[in-house]
């Protein structure tokens, strides 16, 4: 399961279900320059967080060996958030997610029916057809 969780990580990466949040500021700070006062409200991007080439070499590159070892820096890869308010749901999410990628491919052969579906963000990306596909049992 450990290449899957990779898999699943890059995918989490590159198309994230969450663009991000919004933070209360409860004191000011000044980052990159910029004084954020005490009240305004900031927004983390997740996305523009997982394409940053610092810590994602070639980050369009669909590659789940970042995740073997010790994998990506803390707080750089943060499809659930991170710290105290980071989603109570991540491990769930997760196991769901893998268990359904286990029976996908462990039982059927799949292919997709639109090859050139588009994905639209709506916040979160969603295929526009709802990615109709065709499954083969291995065996009968
Ligand atoms: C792929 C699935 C999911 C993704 C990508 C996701 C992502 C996120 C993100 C980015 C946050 C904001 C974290 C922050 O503000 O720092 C969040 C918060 C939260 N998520 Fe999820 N989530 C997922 C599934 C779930 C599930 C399955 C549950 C519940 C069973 C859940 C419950 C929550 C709750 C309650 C919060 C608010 C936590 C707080 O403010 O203290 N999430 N999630």
């Amino acid at each position: 399961m450990r290449y899957s969780r990779n898999v699943v990580n890059e995918v989490l990466r590159l198309s994230p279900p969450a663009p991000g949040a919004f933070k209360h500021v409860i004191s000011d700070f000044t980052y990159e320059g910029f004084t954020i006062p005490t009240g305004w409200k900031a927004h983390w991007s997740v996305f523009s967080t997982h394409q940053n080439p610092k810590y994602f070499p070639d980050p369009k590159k669909f590659d789940p060996a970042r995740f073997e070892g010790s994998g990506p820096m803390p707080f750089s890869f943060v499809p659930f958030g991170g710290g105290p308010r980071m989603c109570p749901g991540a491990e769930f999410a997760r196991l769901v997610i893998l268990s359904f990628i286990h029976n996908l491919v462990t039982r059927f052969k799949w292919e997709k029916l639109l090859p050139d579906e588009k994905v639209k963000f709506d916040p979160s990306p969603v295929p526009v057809n709802g990615l109709p596909i065709r499954l083969m049992p291995h065996k009968c």
